[in-house]
């Protein structure tokens, strides 16, 4: 099979960038079905590409070999139970992107044989730069597993993990990091404008900083500590603002707030499960 049919339930804005990047991949977009009881959702879809989009998740179900589960958490119980019998009758794989909703609650609500994989993308998948990791249950075959990384890479980088537990790391660190990072940079614009720069030139430098910082990361063969011992002159600047980073324990801060991360999706497991 050269493209399998892909259908997403939900067209929001996760499904968009997945789509988006399908397509640019070489998937027809006549292969790929979505649907969404919200109209202008699937009219913004189709602005991306003509896929064929459907008010019912049912008939965009039907002949689906690969279904993306595509909705917020707190819907999944209803949407999943709502196609269960035709998900059943079509034997396809079912990829859930939704944050905290465990394989079992999948199980129960779609039926105990369903192929699922379980995966957390991030937002910079809207740019093709998305990080994002997988978990397959024992149903799911090679082919089935190759559709799933083939999805996933169209957006960006995949990682698949072992233990479906390591999800909720996953969660913490990738999906909700561009968060962590946006409010770094917000910190560092309001600190810049506090010490006398206009907002324009600090968001300017902020920006082109962390993009620097990620592009000598990713492109040069050196690690982040040699990275950082580089800009950090003995006796310098950059010592002076580490020091006080480090005594006001950064590094205590963000492995308390990934926990707390981790943590949340294991409640909301729980809740909607
Ligand atoms: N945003 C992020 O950073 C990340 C999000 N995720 C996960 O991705 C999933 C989708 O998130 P996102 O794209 O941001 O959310 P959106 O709200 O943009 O998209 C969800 C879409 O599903 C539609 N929908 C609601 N009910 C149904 C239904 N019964 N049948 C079909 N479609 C329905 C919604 O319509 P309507 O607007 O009318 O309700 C909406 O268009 C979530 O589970 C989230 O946990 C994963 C990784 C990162
Ligand atoms: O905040 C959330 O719950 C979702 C999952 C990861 C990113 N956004």
């Amino acid at each position: 099979m050269d493209h399998p049919r892909i259908t997403f339930i939900g067209a929001g804005n996760m499904a968009a960038s997945i789509v988006g990047g399908l397509v640019e991949s070489g998937q027809p977009a006549t292969a790929i079905n979505a649907s969404d009881p919200y109209p202008q959702s699937l009219e913004k879809l189709r602005e991306i590409a003509p896929v064929i989009t459907h008010a019912d998740n049912n008939s965009a179900v039907d002949g689906a070999d690969v279904i993306i589960l595509a909705v917020k958490p707190q819907v999944m119980a209803d949407v999943c139970t709502g196609i269960a019998s035709a998900v059943q009758a079509s034997g396809a794989l079912v990829i859930s992107i939704a944050a905290g909703i465990t394989i079992d609650s999948m199980r129960n609500w779609l039926g105990d044989q369903t192929a699922i994989v379980r995966c957390m993308p991030n937002t910079p998948a809207l740019l093709g730069v998305g990080a994002t990791g997988l978990y397959a249950n024992e149903q799911v075959s090679e082919q089935q597993r190759s559709f799933a990384e083939n999805i996933l890479r169209a957006v960006g980088i995949i990682r698949w993990v072992d233990e479906e537990r390591a999800l909720d790391a996953v969660t913490a660190l990738s999906g909700s990091g561009p968060a962590y990072f946006f409010l770094f940079m917000e910190s560092m614009i309001d600190a810049g404008i506090s010490q006398g720069l206009d907002r324009e030139t600090a968001t300017e430098l902020a920006l082109q900083t962390g993009l620097g910082a990620a592009r000598m990361a990713m492109e040069n063969n050196v690690d982040l500590v040699e990275l950082r011992r580089r800009v950090t002159s003995p006796g310098g600047t950059t010592q002076a603002a580490v020091e006080n980073f480090e005594a006001q324990g950064l590094r205590t801060l963000v492995s308390d707030a990934m926990q707390a991360a981790a943590a949340r999706a294991e409640t909301m497991a729980k809740e909607m499960g």
